[in-house]
């Protein structure tokens, strides 16, 4: 087919004509049945929906109103680090913590990978916008996939259609965003459930500010705004633009006093960001408020302070283990309705289960294998990895300034990984520089939001590993130029935290959840000049009598024992850290040789 005959490319509801250009040529090259413009419409939310159930893809839910099961196809579970590339024209701009290749050589195997990739198939052009439409400068962006997964995701996940068309004028910038499953159909065949293509690749041209992915339909791989445009592009754009793209959840703390704090925290995934902006107090008159589960773009403001905004538009969340005692809000906002649950399982009256959802499965299940189950069975239903997305806006939590196109001040940030052993609850650092070393050598047991082998302790620098779109060395120096450049006295407090610390039969020392707030009601009493801690070798630690533990029944060994700083266990983790600066090679900044340096002077 010639591209003039494709129906619908020659219908064009923007006058951008590069963006016009752009997508003629990937129709040209792609040859799918049809074009689609994307306008975010209610209407055009029902006709993806119906599609996907006719195809088999969603089965309708009738238990939670508007809301979708989906399961993927087995292979096709979560991120692919291994095939995700930074394609920097130079080498050493990608960094020893990223794949490279080179942009040209790239270019030329997805191009065949996607000729002719969207055969019968309808391409859809997504325009959307990362963060506030209100924004001085919205960040912009057009993903054109064949799947019309992405499309309804998309919906949920981001600001998307004619809103966003409507900023892109005849010239704005936006971010080009190439997806294909990678599953032609010839004329007749019949399509599967879960189209994609066992060769994946995840491609970022960070010069070009574009991002092309092929052969996956799973969120981080297939949703190009979230993990691909919003981390490894925004981290580039950031870097130049002196500001941060982060992996960060946002929350706002307040007080009985009615005094507001907002905290960042960075954890890697599947450790805790989404429970903790969701979190419900353990101690009376405190009150947390959600801003962001997942990302947050951290800028300076005119009173120089700085402020956080989450580019996202919903919760691409981890299934198990959410439940009404774990994370009751997220329970409350997926009641609502008007979600997409992926490698969940799914209930004979029409409803979705995953380990965690309650204390006694129903009787029976299809499993996210789309098996039979029963309570014989000894098969997890559900995917470690699988999610729900729901739109922030339905959380009973969310903060109404989750939109302000300005952020929020932030006043603490936190670093946190899953480690058994060595780090204590919560270690605040001594300063800026001491807090970049805190993140940068940030350690945690890999989980199964990406393949590969799960429990596995690797250093996930501000819990950005997969996602630092350049030098890692560098990214480091962009974290201490940030404090250097600002005043001291308005910069975020870093502490380190660490939820998942075991005793010797393995067992968690520290409740965690709605306990966690005990631990930011201690980190918002130091930064107020109000709570006692030690100094130890690491960096101030609170005492046991520092925590406020009314009301909890943990048996105080376990208290000291979360909170122990262990000299041996800190010894044997220095030669992690050095082999960890190692890899960074020449471009690890000085200070932070210092930092480790000092460190290992203080545990001598
Ligand atoms: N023991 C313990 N487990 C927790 C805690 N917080 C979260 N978890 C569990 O950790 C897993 C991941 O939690 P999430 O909050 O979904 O993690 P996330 O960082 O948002 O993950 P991504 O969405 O992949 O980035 C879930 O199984 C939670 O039940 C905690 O305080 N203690
Ligand atoms: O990006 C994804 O696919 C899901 C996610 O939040 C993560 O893995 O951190
Ligand atoms: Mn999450």
């Amino acid at each position: 087919m010639t591209a003039a005959t494709i129906p619908g490319l020659d219908q064009t509801p923007t006058t951008h004509q590069s963006l016009l250009a752009w997508v003629r040529q990937v129709a040209e090259l792609t040859t799918p049945a049809e074009v689609v413009w994307c306008d975010g419409s209610d209407e055009e939310w029902r006709t993806i929906t119906g599609k996907l159930v006719t195809a088999g893809t969603f089965v309708r839910l009738r238990q939670k109103p508007n809301s979708f099961w989906c399961a993927s196809d087995p292979s096709d579970v979560a991120r692919v680090e291994d095939r995700t590339f930074i394609c920097s024209t130079y080498e050493a701009d990608a960094g020893p913590t990223n794949n490279w290749m080179d942009p040209i050589d790239m270019k030329v195997i997805m191009t065949e990978h996607y000729r002719g990739s969207m055969a019968g198939r309808t391409m859809y052009v997504i325009p959307f916008c990362m963060g506030p439409l209100t924004a001085e400068k919205p960040m912009l962006g057009v993903e054109i996939t064949d799947s019309e997964y992405v499309v309804a995701s998309m919906h949920i996940m981001t600001r998307m259609g004619s809103k966003a068309l409507a900023l892109f004028g005849d010239d704005a910038e936006f971010v080009r965003c190439l997806h294909s499953v990678g599953a032609p159909l010839k004329p007749g065949q019949k399509d599967v459930p879960w189209p994609c293509d066992q060769t994946k690749y995840i491609s970022q041209f960070p010069e070009e500010r574009m991002v092309w992915s092929y052969g996956s339909g799973y969120g981080g791989n297939a949703l190009l705004g979230k993990k691909c445009y919003s981390l490894r592009i925004a981290s580039v754009i950031g870097r130049e633009e002196g500001w941060l793209a982060e992996h960060m959840l946002i929350l706002k703390l307040t007080s009985p006093e009615q005094k507001v704090h907002y905290i960042a925290a960075a954890f890697p995934s599947a450790c805790g960001k989404t429970n903790l902006a969701m979190l419900e107090p353990a101690i009376p008159g405190w009150k947390v408020e959600t801003l962001g589960d997942d990302i947050a773009w951290l800028r300076f403001g005119e009173d120089g302070r700085l402020y956080a905004v989450n580019p996202e538009n919903g919760f691409f969340g981890v299934a198990p283990g959410t439940g009404w005692k774990t994370n009751p809000n997220a329970m409350r906002t997926l009641y609502t309705g008007n979600s997409i649950f992926t490698n969940v399982a799914l209930t004979d009256d029409g409803d979705v289960w995953w380990e965690g959802y309650s204390e006694v499965p129903p009787d029976r299940l299809t499993t996210w294998k789309r098996e039979h189950w029963t309570l014989a069975s000894d098969e997890l239903t559900s995917h470690p990895n699988s999610r729900y997305c729901t739109p922030i806006a339905q959380c009973p939590i969310t903060a109404p300034e989750w939109d302000d196109p300005n952020g929020v001040p932030i006043s603490a940030i936190f670093f946190g990984g899953r480690r058994a052993t060595t780090i204590p609850l919560v270690t605040e650092s001594r300063d800026w520089q001491h807090g970049v070393f805190l993140g940068a050598t940030l350690s945690s047991e890999t989980t199964a939001a990406a393949t590969g082998q799960v429990g596995v302790v690797r250093r996930d620098p501000m819990a950005m590993l997969p996602f630092i779109g350049y030098h890692a060395g560098d990214y480091f120096q962009h974290w201490i130029d940030t404090g250097k450049h600002a005043d001291a006295t308005k910069l975020p407090k870093i502490f380190y935290v660490n939820w998942f610390r075991r005793d010797a039969d393995g067992r968690f020392l520290w409740p965690g959840f709605s306990e966690n707030a005990r631990v930011l009601k201690w980190a918002i009493e130091r930064i107020e000049g109000t709570a006692p801690a030690v100094d130890t070798p690491i960096g101030w630690v609170p005492t046991t009598g520092a925590l406020d533990m009314k009301g909890l029944d943990t048996p105080v060994e376990d208290i000291e024992a979360v909170l122990e700083v262990d000299l041996d266990e800190w010894r044997t983790e220095i030669p992690l850290i050095e082999e960890w600066f190692t890899t960074i090679g020449d471009k690890l900044p000085t200070p932070l040789h210092d930092e480790l340096e000092a460190l290992k002077h203080r545990l001598a």
